[in-house]
C-alpha cells in the first residue's frame, strides 16, 4: 500500500497526504516544494512546541534559507484574529515574502490559524500541515478550510486555501490525552456515518484495539478517514454541495461548543451533535429506532459525553444555530441520515424539530 494519498482538483493532483511514524521523510518531501529557496516559519502552540518543534527544526536545518518559529498560547480561545496579527507581525519583521512558506505544527486550532494566515499574508503564500492531534490528522488538515473564530462565532472569518503537503506522523498521538483522542474519534465516527457503513462497522469491531492505540490499527483508521474526507473535498472543494455533508453533527455541535463556552472539545460536541442529528433523522422517518440506537451506542462505546453529563438550555443552543454559516435565508441546511453511511441535506428542519431532539428520543 502507498504511504500517501493524493488530493486532486479538476483531475489535477494538488497535494499529497503522507503517512509516517516519524518525521524523517519531511526534508525530502519539502525539497519537492522548493524549500531550498524559501524562508520557513513554523507556527505552533505552547503544548506542542516543547514536544515536537525541535524535531522539525532539526529535520529542516540547512535545508531551507532560514527557519523561524512562532509559538502562541494553546487552545480554541486563541483561534482568533489577535493570534493571526501576532503571526503577521513576526512574518513582516522577518521580511517573509511571497515565495516563503508557513508550516502548521499542531492540532486543528494551529492548522486553521496558520492556513488562514497563509491565505491572507501578502494575498496568499504556501503552507504545509503537520497535524499532531487525531482530529487534525483525519479531518482539519485536509481540504483547505482555514479560518478563525470571531467573538464567540465559530469559524466566522476564513478562506479556502489548500496546503502544499499534509505530513501525518502518527507516532505524535502517543503524547495526546485520551480526551483529545476521543475528540478525534468524533470526526472519525462522523466519516463512517455520512459515507461508509462498512467503515462504521469496522470501527465498532476494532474498538478495543483503537482505544488501546495499536499502531497498525491507528494507521489503518487514519488512512481510511483521510480517504473519505479526500473524496468529498475533491468533488466539492469549496462547499457548493456535497462537502456540506462533512458538517453532519456540526449545526448543533458548534452551538453546544459555544453554549458550553469551549468547556468540551470540538469533537466531543460534534459527537453530541451527531446523536441529536440522528434523533432528528429518526423523528423525520429517515432511520428507524434500531439504527438510532446503533449510532448512540457507538459514541457511548468510545466514551463520549452526553447531554446528561452536560445539560444545556435547548432554546439557547437552538438560537445559536441561527448564526450557522449553513443558514440559507431563514432555512437551515441540516445534514441528516437516510441510513448509516448515507447522509443528505435537508432544508426543512424547523426549530420545533430541533427542540424535540432534546426532549423526545
Ligand atoms: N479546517 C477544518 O476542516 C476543520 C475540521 C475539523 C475541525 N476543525 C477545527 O479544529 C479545531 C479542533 O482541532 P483539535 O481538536 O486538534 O484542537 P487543538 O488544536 O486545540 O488540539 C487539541 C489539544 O491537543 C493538544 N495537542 C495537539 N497535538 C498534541 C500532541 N501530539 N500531543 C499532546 N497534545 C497535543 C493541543 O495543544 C490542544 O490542547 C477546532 O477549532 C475546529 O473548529 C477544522
Ligand atoms: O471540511 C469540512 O468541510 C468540514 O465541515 C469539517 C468539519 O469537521 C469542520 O469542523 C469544519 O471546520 C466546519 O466548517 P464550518 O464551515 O461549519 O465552520
Ligand atoms: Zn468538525
Amino acid at each position: 500500500m502507498n504511504n500517501y494519498l493524493t488530493v486532486h482538483q479538476n483531475g489535477e493532483p494538488i497535494y499529497d497526504i503522507f503517512f509516517a511514524n516519524d518525521f524523517n521523510s519531511l526534508p525530502e518531501l519539502l525539497a519537492g516544494q522548493g524549500i531550498a529557496d524559501k524562508r520557513v516559519c513554523i507556527v505552533t502552540e505552547s503544548n506542542v512546541a516543547p514536544l515536537y518543534l525541535e524535531a522539525i527544526e532539526n529535520q529542516l536545518r540547512g535545508k531551507c534559507k532560514e527557519i523561524i518559529s512562532v509559538v502562541f498560547e494553546a487552545g480554541e480561545a486563541n483561534k482568533n484574529l489577535d493570534t493571526v496579527k501576532y503571526i503577521y507581525e513576526k512574518l513582516i519583521h522577518a521580511r517573509f515574502d511571497r515565495k516563503d512558506m508557513l508550516i502548521a505544527l499542531g492540532g486543528g486550532v494551529t492548522g486553521d490559524i496558520t492556513g488562514f494566515t497563509a491565505a491572507t499574508y501578502l494575498r496568499g503564500i504556501d503552507f504545509v500541515q503537520i497535524p499532531t492531534s487525531l482530529l487534525a490528522q483525519v479531518d482539519s488538515s485536509i481540504g483547505g478550510k482555514t479560518g478563525v473564530d470571531f467573538d464567540s462565532y465559530k469559524n466566522m472569518v476564513g478562506a479556502f486555501h489548500m496546503p502544499k503537503l499534509v505530513y501525518i506522523n502518527v507516532s505524535t498521538l502517543s503524547t495526546l490525552s485520551d480526551d483529545q483522542f476521543m475528540s478525534g474519534m468524533g470526526e472519525i465516527i462522523k466519516h463512517g456515518l455520512i459515507k461508509d457503513k462498512d467503515y462504521f462497522n469496522w470501527l465498532m469491531t476494532n474498538r478495543d484495539c483503537i482505544l488501546a492505540k495499536e499502531p497498525d490499527i491507528l494507521m489503518e483508521m487514519i488512512r481510511a478517514s483521510c480517504n473519505i474526507k479526500r473524496l468529498v473535498v475533491e468533488n466539492d472543494p469549496t462547499e457548493k454541495g456535497e462537502r456540506a455533508l462533512l458538517n453532519f453533527g456540526h449545526t448543533l455541535g458548534h452551538a453546544i461548543e459555544r453554549y458550553l463556552d469551549l468547556k468540551l472539545s470540538h469533537g466531543a460536541c460534534v459527537g453530541i451533535g451527531c446523536c441529536l442529528a440522528a434523533i432528528i433523522s429518526k423523528n423525520n422517518g429517515d432511520i428507524d429506532k434500531e439504527t438510532l440506537d446503533t449510532i448512540t451506542t457507538a459514541f457511548d462505546a468510545f466514551g463520549f459525553p452526553t447531554l446528561e453529563d452536560y445539560p444545556v438550555d435547548a432554546d439557547k443552543v437552538i438560537e445559536y444555530t441561527r448564526n450557522d454559516k449553513k443558514m440559507v435565508g431563514d432555512k437551515i441546511k441540516f445534514i441528516l441520515l437516510h441510513d448509516i453511511g448515507n447522509a443528505y441535506i435537508n432544508m426543512d428542519i424547523t426549530v420545533d424539530d430541533m427542540k424535540k431532539a432534546f426532549t423526545e428520543r
